[in-house]
């Protein structure tokens, strides 16, 4: 007996087929291997979990645990001290960001991997607004901010305007155009919105930044490791974002910070540490700044986490960004498919867009019932989250989610939302 009662047996008989011949297309499904996930005892599909919260914390790869467990014994328990130049831990958040970059359409030497998403924002803003003020261009002291952001992107611009004297002018980011000028000076955007899932146009939104003179700071943390980005190809100035997302870093591991070549002698930090000196170990009371990406390194990079993410990329072997990006639209197309054959109408709306170009890697549905739903949804093994105040939130990560899992995930939810508080 299937696990879910309410579902019409032939539209589940039929969205099970489909899911199968999909998943025996799918060119990725192999990579699933490389994590691990929730495995049933006995094989049978219903009894295994579906994760679909990698949107906030990705899985863990499989290789990663033994990379750690050297990273302490042999480079930290036997080499120690040694480590830093043997081990190559000095120089590794420039390495991995070079190991990061094409997934970001970035070519070498302008990604360093370090430090948090906030403290990253914190240092391309303001030095975003230092570049152009640098220009002579004083005039120029508005900060234009995504009001629709993850709230650390709007806490900090609010900061960021602050200190460098600027008006903080929040817009939604569709208005975006209509309120640049030649008083802009930066604007801080999401490629994706967190909650609704909706994806930016980056290239169209950094043509129009440019074209009033001022430059842009993309927030890729809902979109690296789901799509292609293009930084370089699209002329994008600084961008910063998390690695424990589609990236599957892990808890906490380090965050990202591109800076484009052009801009780098120019890129004048607000947090000079001596990580981004010219001679750190020279201990010289003045402040030179190393001449690349490694200006944007501020003190002791965390190593633990650092080489944890190191070891996640490997899954990246021989996987396109646009072999992703196309597993991640049709896992998306059919788990709004699923929902709408299995759930009546009405129950839940989807926030996140059915054009492709204006949607990321989640989706979202809206419910009044939203935080019980989720709840019992995490019960019964299909874990996505919650979003206050009405926003179920579902992460597809295409290296290790099937085709199965979204129609499983939407049965499991049909079912939910049957019997949950605000049902029918
Ligand atoms: C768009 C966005 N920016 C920033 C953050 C947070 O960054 P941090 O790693 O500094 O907590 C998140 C998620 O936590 C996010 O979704
Ligand atoms: N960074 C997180 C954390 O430390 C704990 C719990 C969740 C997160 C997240 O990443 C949330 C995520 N940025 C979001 O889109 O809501």
């Amino acid at each position: 007996m299937s696990e879910t009662q309410r579902v019409a047996p032939m539209a589940e008989r039929e969205m099970k087929a489909r899911a199968e011949v999909l998943d025996g297309k799918d060119e990725l499904a192999a990579k699933r291997r490389d994590f691990i996930l929730d495995t049933a005892p006995d094989h049978a599909a219903d009894a295994a979990g579906v994760y679909l919260d990698g949107n906030s914390l990705g899985a863990l790869p499989a290789n990663v645990e033994a990379r750690v467990v050297d990273v302490i014994t042999r480079e930290w328990g036997q080499l120690r001290i040694r480590s830093w130049d043997e081990s190559g831990w000095w120089t590794a958040p420039e390495r991995i960001g070079d190991r990061l970059a094409p997934l970001l359409g970035a070519a070498p030497g302008q990604v360093v991997v370090a430090d948090s998403t906030s403290v990253n924002i914190f240092k391309a803003l303001v030095a975003a607004v230092r570049i152009v003020q640098e220009d002579g261009d004083t005039e120029r002291d508005e900060i234009v901010v995504d009001s629709t952001t993850f709230p650390t992107d709007g806490y900090i611009a609010s900061s960021a305007a602050r200190l460098t004297g600027c008006r903080l002018i929040p817009v939604a980011p569709a208005d975006v155009p209509g309120v640049l000028g030649p008083r802009t000076a930066a604007v801080l955007l999401n490629h994706a919105d967190y909650r609704s899932g909706r994806l930016h146009d980056l290239p169209g939104l950094t043509a129009a930044v440019h074209a009033v003179g001022a430059l842009v700071v993309w927030d890729l943390c809902h979109t690296a490791g789901a799509l292609p980005i293009g930084l370089d190809e699209h002329g994008v100035d600084l961008a910063v974002g998390c690695t424990y997302k589609y990236l599957n870093g892990g808890p906490g591991s380090p965050a990202y910070l591109y800076v484009r070549k052009e801009h780098q002698p120019r890129f004048d930090s607000p947090l000079p540490g001596w990580n981004s000196h010219v001679e750190p170990f020279g201990m010289r009371a003045d402040y030179e700044p190393a001449d690349d990406a490694v200006r944007g390194r501020v003190g002791t990079p965390d190593i633990l986490s650092l080489l944890a993410f190191d070891a996640a990329l490997d899954v990246w072997e021989g996987v396109s960004t646009a072999a992703v990006r196309a597993k991640s639209l049709a896992l998306t197309d059919f788990f709004l498919e699923c929902v709408a054959a299995y759930v009546p109408e009405g129950r839940v709306e989807s926030i996140t867009p059915v054009a492709h170009a204006e949607r990321g890697s989640q989706i979202a549905l809206r419910c009044p019932d939203a935080a019980a739903v989720m709840k019992l949804l995490i019960e019964r093994g299909v874990v996505g989250d919650y979003r206050a105040p009405d926003v179920l939130r579902f992460g597809f990560t295409p290296l290790y989610v099937s085709f199965a899992d979204a129609e499983r995930a939407a049965r499991v939810l049909a079912d939910t939302l049957a019997e949950a508080p605000g049902g029918p």
